[in-house]
């Protein structure tokens, strides 16, 4: 049942042969009409429900959105006396967009219309209050209309390094799973690339404007609108979808916008400076004016609403900028220009356009109250569109995240051959000077193995503090837009991660332990790799907790170095750990630098059973064990040791989880 199609017009208004809503607009009204509404209730609730239809061919169906009694409230700045802490940035206002509408939200600089787009989209930031009701198709909205609506940001952002293609397929994989086979996702995305002139360049990667080269502009643009569009929503919200582009570009997305309005679609875009035949495209105006509606109803309309209050556009004029320009408060004339706004937002919601606006919301809101109770009664939920399973989730992630990472592949280049020349330099530092069992090769071999444990932490524990500030608009953004969760995408960033650590202690070790003469036996050298590697993962399992957890690297950084400090100090090299001070040698138990020398310490001076002692040398250390002794270690704890790091691992990664988990909702 498309309530787009429909032929029977059942509702008359007031005024209905000059109103701005005809009667056959209100084609939703016919239910009201229908004698034997429990046959239809299977049909009615689907459309409540806006769920996508069970077939590829079914789309999803227009949609009326209404809202009134709507104020939206943000946390002033906190002024002196902290008096008023929440300020209105839109006051009391009401509306209503039928299907089938492409409409231009238009107002000063500060009128309010991104806050109008968000609280109707759903999409209000956290601490921006909502108060009053919207409507879709007389349902009140929830969060499952973010679902089942597209929002096309002003700014893109993009994971720069994967293509127009692969960008599609992979939000195709995350938004449609739920109702989409993946044969259907496929054919989704081609028409899209098809339909939005997008095929030149599908294998283009799309590039990060000023740092690599990639897609257009506008070809950025038409992607950005491709992803919202995939899953064909009955409502599109634009945050002014032609801001940088030329005029030709300009005109063509809006053409695409009134191309998906004839469709049955309601696309309503807040736009700044349209060129005049731009602005011809969109059928319906919405005028906003300090927090209120100045105008709202056909284009054509306006002209003559404001000619009607002695404000008439000159010929020669751009009826956008005369509008924008009639509601803007202008620095040194505020209070006359706060008087004409005024003036105008009181006229108009005395205009019949704006009666029938209040009659279309009556409609509504009785029909959705009428559905509410025959679901109710039937026990049928709406529900929205599903997001994908976690598993899918996760592994759309890693994907991502591993084609990002090879695709630079200069950055792991670089890691490597620093690698190798840090464990070229250390094992010449140490090359000759451990093999002779003496008393001076000892603090030799303990000096190498905190240069083996030392190389293998820092690196991977700063290296890590970038992983989420650099990506964080994508996060929050794509989160809140309910893509994926913030769990599936916290781990897929540390799986993408582990070979990369993996391979890169690797080559370290394998150089520098050789190099250095350290025990020349397989097994001693094959335990001494998967400590490191344990110790690598743990240290970048500590960087990304303090990544998750700051708002930027420099203040990862200054949180990070004090604690590293204490780690590095209690590591048992330093300081011999029975002489810690009480107060402070809880803390080793916290610092894998010390699990890893324990272990590594254990595989090198076991089945040690004698050292050389020079007579000058006071005291000896005769064997293994009392090597182990002298520095506090214990090699009976050797699995203790690598169980205390995957602890430490996987608590540092929790409280990464959790951190970014409460920082995606604050
Ligand atoms: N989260 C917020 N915190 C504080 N003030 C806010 C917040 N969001 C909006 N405002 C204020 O509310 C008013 C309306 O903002 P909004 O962004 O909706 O205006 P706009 O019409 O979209 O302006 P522009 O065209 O410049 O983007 C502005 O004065 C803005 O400073």
């Amino acid at each position: 049942m498309d309530p787009t199609t429909s032929s029977t017009p059942v509702v008359t208004t007031p005024d209905s042969s000059s109103s701005e809503f005809s009667s056959a607009d209100f084609t939703i009204g016919r239910l009201f009409q229908q004698p034997n509404l429990e046959e239809k209730q299977a049909e009615e609730i689907a459309f409540l429900s806006l769920t996508r239809p069970s077939s590829h061919t079914d789309r999803p169906i227009g949609a009326t959105l209404t809202w009134r009694d709507l104020s939206v409230y943000v946390t002033a700045p906190k002024a002196k006396g902290n008096v008023a802490p929440f300020k209105r940035v839109l006051n009391n206002v009401r509306g209503a967009l039928q299907p089938g509408s492409l409409v231009a939200l238009m107002g000063a600089s500060g009128a309010g219309k991104s806050t109008l787009l968000n609280a109707l989209a759903c999409r209000c930031p956290p601490g921006v209050v909502v108060d009053g009701e919207i409507r879709i198709n007389g349902r009140l909205i929830d969060r499952s209309f973010c679902d089942m609506s597209g929002y096309v940001y002003q700014d893109d952002i993009f994971v720069g390094s994967l293509t127009a293609r692969e960008h599609l397929l992979f939000t195709a994989r995350l938004k449609m799973s739920g109702n989409w086979t993946v044969h259907e996702q496929n054919l989704r995305v081609q028409e899209l690339l098809t339909d939005l002139g997008l095929i030149k360049c599908q294998n283009v990667i799309i590039g990060e404007p000023g740092v690599t080269k990639g897609l257009s502009g506008g070809e950025r643009k038409r992607l950005s609108f491709a992803s919202q569009v995939l899953t064909d929503p009955p409502v599109l919200f634009c945050d002014e979808p032609t801001t940088g582009l030329d005029t030709f570009s300009a005109e063509r997305l809006v053409m695409m916008l009134k191309d998906l309005t004839q469709r049955g679609k309601t696309v309503v875009c807040t736009i700044h400076q349209p060129s005049s035949e731009t602005f011809a495209m969109f059928d319906r105006l919405v005028l906003l004016a300090e927090g209120r509606i100045a105008y709202q109803g056909s284009s054509s309309g306006a002209l003559g609403f404001f000619e009607s209050m002695g404000y008439t556009c000159p010929a020669t004029y751009n009826p956008a900028d005369f509008y924008v320009q009639t509601l803007a408060v202008i620095p040194g004339l505020e209070d006359t220009s706060r008087s004409t706004v005024r003036a105008i937002c009181d006229r108009f919601i005395v205009t019949s356009t704006a009666k029938q606006i209040d009659l279309l919301i009556q409609f509504e809101t009785s029909l959705g109250q009428e559905m509410l109770e025959l679901s109710t009664k039937n026990g049928h939920q709406p529900v929205g569109l599903h997001q994908a399973r976690w598993a899918i989730q996760f592994l759309w992630l890693v994907w991502r995240a591993f084609v990002d990472s090879y695709r630079n592949p200069a950055v792991h280049t670089l890691r490597i051959l620093q690698k190798i020349a840090i464990a070229l330099l250390a094992g010449l530092c140490f090359h000759g000077v451990l093999g002779t069992r003496d008393q001076k090769t000892i603090q030799n071999i303990q000096g190498a193995l905190f240069i083996l444990t030392t190389e293998n932490t820092f690196p991977a524990l700063y290296g890590a503090l970038g992983i989420f500030p650099m990506e964080w608009p994508l996060f929050l953004r794509d989160a809140r837009g309910g893509l994926y969760s913030p769990s599936a995408y916290y781990l897929s960033k540390v799986v993408a991660l582990i070979p990369g650590y993996v391979v890169e202690t690797f080559v370290f070790v394998t150089i520098a332990y050789w190099l250095m003469g350290l025990k020349p036996e397989a097994g001693a050298f094959l335990y001494s790799c998967w400590i490191l590697i344990v110790t690598c993962n743990t240290a970048a399992a500590c960087g990304t907790f303090f990544s998750a957890a700051c708002e930027s690297i420099a203040v990862a950084i200054s949180f990070l170095i004090p604690f590293d400090y204490i780690l590095f100090i209690t590591g048992g090299v330093l300081i011999s750990l029975s002489s810690l001070p009480e107060y402070v040698s809880w803390t080793k138990y916290l610092s894998w630098f010390l699990y890893t020398n324990e272990a590594l310490s254990a595989v090198q001076w076991q089945n040690v059973t004698s050292i050389k002692c020079d007579e000058t040398n006071f005291p000896c250390l005769h064997n293994g064990q009392e090597v182990m002794k002298h520095f506090s270690f214990d090699s009976s704890r050797f699995s203790v040791d690598i169980t205390s790091m995957l602890f430490i691992y996987c608590t540092f990664h929790m409280l990464g989880l959790m951190a970014i988990v409460r920082r995606s909702r604050s």
